[in-house]
């Protein structure tokens, strides 16, 4: 029998101590893990109490998590060597802000043999170009470095608010071993291989969510009724534009075959419309800055194989 791999969530803020929650829940009822977990926590006073004194007397986050109890099995450490230095399992929930100083003083520290996951959106950028921040821990560490993203408000997956969320590992056993450390019966998880594409995902939503805030904070609230964003997500995900243009990709058939055999005299209005739209940008000399739009006019109309879908967008002049 293997030795139950012990558990370290470096980083103890609102989605950390969320994160803590689950993993303390979980390891308790699952023999694979070590029945302690220690919590990383940047030590700080609240109301002149140590937080991580009041985090093991209390079992509470007070300042990041208040409301929600932490199991007692979580144990909080203030002292970062000594926090990892037993894991087997290493989670990285910490601002990204802070990634460089932390790894650092991890390294040495670690076990050889442990790996890691990173719950951390955002990205790194340095003279040499951005980088993902599971790369910087993996770099920086020598650890394979999976990551966790979704759609995900920590202060509702306390709750047991019902949500899903998606790890990214390339390595299908460790993949397994994170599900069946952070999945619950209200905090669904899917595994996926393509972990940078998940991790991209979840560090550049922030900057969307940021001009949404903008926009509603200057009282352009239009494209958050109903008609703007809403129907965006909407079409995309459950849409007839979408599910013929699927299959389209999917099977190389003409638009026109598949809309007569999948509609049944409905009509799609997607290909018209960029047909429409492509002949204002043409006019106007706007093509170049519409990269989306022209490449799915050249895919409906001009004979463009839909395997170049993605090669189009990343052309888009303003990256050259
Ligand atoms: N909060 C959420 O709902 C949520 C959900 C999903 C993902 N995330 C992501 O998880 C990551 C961590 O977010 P969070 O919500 O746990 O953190 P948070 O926003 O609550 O950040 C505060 C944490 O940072 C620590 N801190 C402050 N100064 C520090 C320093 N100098 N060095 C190290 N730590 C320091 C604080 O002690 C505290 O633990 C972020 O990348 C975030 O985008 C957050
Ligand atoms: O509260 P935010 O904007 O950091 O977002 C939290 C999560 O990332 C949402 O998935």
């Amino acid at each position: 029998m293997t030795t139950p791999k012990k558990v370290c969530v470096v980083g103890s803020g609102n989605w950390g101590s969320a994160i803590a929650r689950i993993v303390g829940l979980n390891v308790e009822r699952n023999s694979k893990f070590h029945p302690t977990v220690a919590m990383w926590v940047f030590e700080e006073l609240v109301n002149g109490r140590k937080l991580t004194e009041i985090i093991n007397a209390e079992h509470e986050n007070i300042k990041y998590l208040p409301g929600h109890k932490l199991p007692d099995n979580v144990v909080a450490v203030a002292d970062l060597s000594e926090a990892v230095s037993h894991a087997d399992v290493l989670l990285f929930v910490i601002p990204h802000q802070f990634i460089h100083k932390v790894c650092d003083t991890m390294q040495g520290k670690i076990k050889p043999d442990a790996f890691g996951m990173s719950f951390i959106k955002g990205v790194d950028e340095s003279p040499s170009g951005l980088k993902l921040i599971s790369a910087v821990i993996r770099d920086k560490l020598g650890i394979s470095v999976s990551v966790l993203m979704g759609a995900n408000i920590a202060n509702e997956v306390a709750e047991g608010k019902f949500c899903e969320t998606t790890i990214g590992c390339k390595d299908k056993d460790q993949g397994t071993l994170l599900k069946e450390l952070m999945q619950t019966d209200h905090f669904r998880v899917t595994v996926v291989e393509e972990a940078e594409v998940v991790e991209i995902c979840g560090a550049l939503k922030n900057i969307v969510a940021v001009g949404a805030g903008f926009c509603d904070g200057l009282g352009f609230a239009t494209f958050l009724e109903s008609c703007g964003i809403a129907d965006l997500i909407t079409t995309c995900y459950g849409g007839r534009n979408r599910r013929v243009a699927d299959a389209f990709a999917r099977t190389g058939r003409s638009l026109e075959e598949l809309e007569k055999e999948m509609m049944n005299g409905q009509k799609l209005q997607g290909p018209a419309t960029a047909a429409e739209v492509h002949v204002l940008l043409e006019q106007k000399a706007l093509l170049d800055q519409f990269p989306l739009f022209n490449a799915v006019y050249e895919i409906c109309f001009e004979g463009r194989p839909v395997t170049d879908f993605i090669s189009c967008v990343q052309n888009h002049p303003a990256h050259l």
